[in-house]
């Protein structure tokens, strides 16, 4: 499919105001007497990576699984690049790469099979399928294993090999399912670079994720989501100063004390977080001196999207 053709859905109709490149509108899902997503609303313009950052069981994984149209809502309305899923979600499938959570890569195929079957599937026009090949695997660093089977890759080259499957068609827009889970920090690394690069072509990115970290380094905006909603959205700066200030003061503290002086920062109107035994108190540049001396001598450091996150779902990080 040429990139021409991909544009025409919204370029030519809404010049002014193209629609949101994945948008969700009060979106419900429900497992028998659980919901697992609430009246969910989010948008995603064009050309940004949004990180849907939640704890387990948020909804994160079943909201993807919907704009897969792996599975259906039961109200509310989706739509990809304009396309409402699911009636389109055929059309919504050639403009859209998914890179799903876990490995459903074809073993007995070598790594440029498994990507030329990809190319058949999202009917990539016959003359451009090699060079669309070729791309994936200049993108996912893995030219010179092209002849290699799946089975005798290592688990970063089996992770970059699924986000280059995803890719194989060019999408402008690419759902990636919680992409680094379970792979060791060098590999991580490794695909951070990968997903970056993505945001620098224009594409449009969605990432579910758990880790905080990958959230703030990749993420244009965040949309923190708990309980099948989204509780907040912002840029990390955005979300770091409305919800942690600047800085936080962790204090070493007594398990047998540390309730206490929960109990006292909260009354003077501040947020907490609990890391073992020492207490992080947020926004501690506006400690004012009495409680300053109350608390004693602390240890500042900036704060972060994990002290956010914390606040707004009350989890602990993993
Ligand atoms: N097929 C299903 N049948 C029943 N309940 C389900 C099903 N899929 C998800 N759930 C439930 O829906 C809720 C949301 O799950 P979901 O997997 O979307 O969360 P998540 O944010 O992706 O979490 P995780 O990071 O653990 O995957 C959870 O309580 C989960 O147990």
């Amino acid at each position: 499919m040429t990139s021409s053709r991909l544009r025409q859905p919204f370029s030519e109709e809404h010049a002014d105001t193209p629609p949101a490149a994945i948008s969700l509108r009060r979106v419900v899902k429900r497992f028998g007497t659980l919901t697992a997503v609430d009246g969910l609303d989010l948008d995603v313009p064009e050309g940004i990576v949004l990180g849907l950052l939640g704890p387990n069981g948020a909804g994160k994984s079943t909201t993807m699984r919907m704009l897969t149209a792996q599975s259906r809502a039961d109200s509310g309305h989706i739509s990809i690049l304009g396309h409402p899923i699911p009636q389109e979600s055929k059309w919504a499938r050639s403009l859209m790469g998914v890179v799903p959570q876990h490995d459903n890569l074809d073993e007995e195929l070598t790594v440029e099979e498994n990507l030329r079957v990809f190319t058949h599937l999202y009917r990539v026009p016959r003359r451009e399928r090699a060079q669309c090949v070729e791309q994936a695997l200049g993108l996912a660093h893995l030219k010179d294993r092209k002849d290699s089977f799946t089975g005798k890759l290592s688990g970063g080259m089996r992770r970059r090999l699924l986000i280059a499957r995803g890719l194989v068609h060019r999408p402008r827009v690419v759902l990636l399912d919680e992409p680094t889970v379970g792979l060791d920090p060098q590999v991580r690394q490794e695909l951070w670079g990968l997903i970056s690069g993505l945001r620098d072509d224009g594409v449009t990115v969605l990432m579910s994720t758990h880790y905080i970290e990958e959230a703030e380094r990749l993420s244009d905006e965040v949309a923190l989501m708990a309980k099948g909603r989204v509780i907040n959205r912002g840029t990390p700066a955005e979300l770091i100063t409305e919800f942690a200030g600047k800085l936080v003061e962790e204090y070493a503290v007594s398990l047998d004390k540390i309730a206490s002086l929960e109990d006292m920062v909260h009354a003077a109107g501040f947020s907490t977080r609990r890391t073992g035994s020492a207490l992080s108190v947020l926004r501690a540049e506006d400690l004012p001196d009495s409680l300053r001396d109350r608390l004693g001598a602390g240890t500042r450091r900036v704060s972060n999207l994990e002290d956010v996150f914390v606040a707004l779902t009350g989890e602990r990080v993993e």
